[in-house]
């Protein structure tokens, strides 16, 4: 059990203290269109900061930026209250590579719970390593790291209110619509990556892991419901890799290429991509085939030569023949051939390969299947000439 002295406190602080002010504001402060409308868009431009700009560029580097692109996802980012860039990317990164172990500090096996919030407010050792030398190195991310606090602060709740009370004249409310409860909005949709998109949907490319694809996670996370892919190609710059899905995120560092701000998109090459895809369907099929009879595979059946055939024949009074060196059993199915029973008596003790395929009749793929569940023994040595049919 966890006592008091695991809980992270900044955390509950910010975790629960921005909810319970957001419902001060709500009761108190009447919400004006204008200032919904500046809430919106604040939530897509602080939750983007996160999703282009902490996930995608620095904790993955899934493309290229330059700076102006970079303080600019760094001024929104911030004002998504989730860490620095240095201290998020680093536990996104160990997050990919211990994936759902104990090392994985959203690690989705100790549930829903924990793995959306959990983590954060209880304390957690640091227990994992990976390389962030690109990000200590980084003059931009070590400023930021460096004067967090205010530049947070700023961001999530002064200039959101700025924006509102010079615009419109609506201070309390840029205060608690557009700061307090976009922020707590764009915390619970982010939170659902870790969350959601390890529980919810389709293992499209891989199901050794827990992180699926599912378009609803998507909707809420700005385009990061694709998260089965996302795992499998983390330094792709896209989620979702088909033109219909909801991936903003993607459209926002794509239109951001057209003018220089963005360049070296990566993109894990088609062929790859499609190579993870069948691989999952393959594996659906032999689920699926699993539950049929498929017969003794040929490889253990017993091995008879043809004279051995014929004794059993005799001995037994089973009804056995031979097509492309496999003896079958066709006692029960004499009344059941859909092509007689004359056919089948006078293909007992021969080689009907040939006749089978085509010399009589050319069998489809029912009767290929179905002589599956015949088999009976493997033949060895040869078959002497007067009991082979022949191709007439
Ligand atoms: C294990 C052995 C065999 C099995 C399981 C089998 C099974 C079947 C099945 C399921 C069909 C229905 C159509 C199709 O699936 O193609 C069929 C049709 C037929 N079979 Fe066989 N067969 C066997 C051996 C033979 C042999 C040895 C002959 C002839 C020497 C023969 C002659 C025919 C003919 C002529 C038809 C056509 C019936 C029609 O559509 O009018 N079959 N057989
Ligand atoms: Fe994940
Ligand atoms: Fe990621």
């Amino acid at each position: 059990m966890y006592t008091l002295n695991d809980v992270d406190w900044k955390h509950v602080v910010i975790l629960f203290g921005t909810p319970a002010l957001a419902l001060v504001g709500f009761a108190t402060v009447p919400l004006r269109t204008a200032t919904f409308w500046w809430a919106v868009a604040y939530y897509f431009f602080t939750g983007l900061g996160i999703t282009a700009g902490y996930h995608r560029y620095w904790a993955h580097r899934s493309y290229d930026a330059t700076r102006v692109w970079q303080v600019i996802l760094m001024a929104a980012g911030t004002g998504a209250v989730e860490g620095t860039v240095k201290w998020w990317s680093r536990g996104h990164r160990i997050h990919h590579r211990f994936t759902d172990t104990e090392k994985d500090p959203y690690n989705a096996k100790r549930g829903f719970l924990w793995s959306h919030i959990g983590w954060m407010i209880i304390k957690q050792k640091k227990n994992a390593t990976v390389d962030i030398s690109d990000l200590s190195s980084d003059p931009l991310v070590a400023f930021q790291h460096k004067y967090y606090l205010p530049l947070a602060v700023f961001m999530a709740f002064i200039f959101p209110t700025l924006v509102a009370g010079f615009g419109w004249n609506d201070w309390a409310g840029g205060f608690f619509f557009a700061g307090v409860a976009r922020l707590v909005f764009v915390h619970h949709a982010t939170f659902c990556v870790n969350s959601l998109a390890h529980y919810l949907g389709e293992f499209t490319f891989d199901d050794r892991r827990t992180p699926k694809d599912h378009f609803l996670t998507a909707l809420v996370t700005l385009g990061e419901g694709y998260h089965n892919f996302h795992h499998e190609f983390p330094a792709d710059y896209r989620n979702a890799i088909k033109f219909w899905q909801y991936d903003p995120t993607k459209w926002t560092i794509w239109f951001a290429s057209l003018v220089g701000l963005t360049y070296n998109l990566k993109m894990f090459p088609a062929n790859e991509i499609e190579k993870g895809r069948i691989h999952m369907m393959q594996k659906k099929l032999d689920d699926i085939k699993k539950t049929l009879d498929y017969g003794v595979p040929v490889e253990e059946l017993p091995v008879l030569t043809f004279s051995q055939v014929k004794e059993r024949i005799s001995e037994t009074g089973k009804q056995l023949l031979i097509i492309s060196g496999v003896v079958y059993d066709v006692s029960k199915f004499m009344d059941d051939h859909p092509g007689g029973k004359g056919f089948l008596r006078a293909a007992v003790g021969r080689d009907v390969t040939a006749s089978f395929n085509g010399g009589v009749y050319d069998h489809a793929n029912a009767a290929r299947n179905l002589m599956s569940s015949m088999r009976y023994a493997r033949l060895e040595g040869l078959v002497p000439e007067a009991s082979v049919s022949r191709e007439d």
